[in-house]
């Protein structure tokens, strides 16, 4: 199929960095016989990312949050084994799903994978007992109300959609003590309003912290445009996966592919 379309193109521009990961045919196959150059936003990501990994400072805090389970348990295992987590401050969904492999949510969840899921996050915690912090407040939804409590107060039906303030006090003053910090994913429902107020004094305590700071992902992008904080973040990245894995030093399939067709042209 590559052979066949690249007859009706002289020059190939891969400028997708949240797919640079991804060995699929459109990334790596047609640098195998056009041309090829990285885009303007592929560049973007690389060089400043490359400053960054250059000068970033310990404690590395990382903030976990949103609905993408398993590929962040995939991602915090790499983040920890490189030495780029200290401390993993949980929230959103997969913070519910490492709550659950304490016991502390005593009922399933309901999502994908679910057993998997918690099964992997038990062993991290049983591996690194001292990397992982999960919330000790919680707010749930109570016929379209929110409520906040002690996650020792959660009921079976309980739905949590966002974190309570305690927790919210505690991971930002973890953020404040950072060199560096990582966020992916939201902290809850944050496109209610109800449910934003971890998601908003997150980021608000990432952009005045002093560290160096990365925000990975669509979701958060488009919470730091509405909460007016996007110019002061260090490092704002429309990529989750394919970032963590640049943060790790891994080689990413599209630079592989650029790098060769750089040589071949
Ligand atoms: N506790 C929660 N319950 C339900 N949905 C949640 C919760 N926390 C976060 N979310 C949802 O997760 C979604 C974003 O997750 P994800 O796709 O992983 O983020 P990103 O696009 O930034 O990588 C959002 O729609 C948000 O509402
Ligand atoms: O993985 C991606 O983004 P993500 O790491 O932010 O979830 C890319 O958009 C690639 O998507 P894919 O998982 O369909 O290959």
């Amino acid at each position: 199929m590559v052979r066949r379309l690249a007859g009706l193109f002289d020059l190939c521009i891969l400028d997708s960095f949240p797919s640079a990961h991804r060995s699929h045919p459109s990334i790596v196959g047609f640098p195998q016989v056009l041309p090829a150059c990285a885009g303007r936003s592929v560049e973007r990501e690389v060089r400043r990312l490359d400053e960054i990994i250059t000068v970033a400072k310990a404690p590395h805090v990382i903030v976990l949050g949103g609905s993408k389970v398993g590929d962040r348990l995939e991602s915090v295992k790499m983040l920890i084994r490189t030495g780029r987590a200290d401390h993993v401050l949980l929230t959103g969904v997969i913070g519910n799903v490492f709550m659950r492999a304490q016991g502390r949510i005593k009922s399933p969840l309901g999502i994908k994978h679910e057993d998997e899921a918690v099964a992997k996050a038990h062993a991290l915690i049983g591996e690194y007992p001292d990397v992982f912090s999960t919330p000790v407040d919680v707010a749930v939804d109570h016929a379209g109300r929110r409520v906040e409590m002690d996650v020792r107060e959660l009921d079976r039906d309980d739905k949590i959609l966002d974190l309570g303030p305690k927790t919210v006090r505690h991971y930002s003053r973890l953020i404040a003590g950072a060199g560096t910090v990582f966020i992916s994913g939201p902290a809850g429902l944050f496109e209610n309003e109800q449910f934003s107020f971890g998601t908003k004094s997150l980021l608000e305590g990432v952009a005045s912290s002093i560290a160096t700071t990365i925000v990975s992902g669509g979701h958060l992008t488009s919470a730091l445009k509405r909460y007016g904080l996007i110019d002061k973040i260090d490092h704002v990245s429309t990529a989750g996966g394919a970032l963590v894995l640049y943060l790790t030093g891994q080689r990413l399939p599209m630079m592989e592919a650029l790098e060769d067709a750089a040589r071949r042209h």
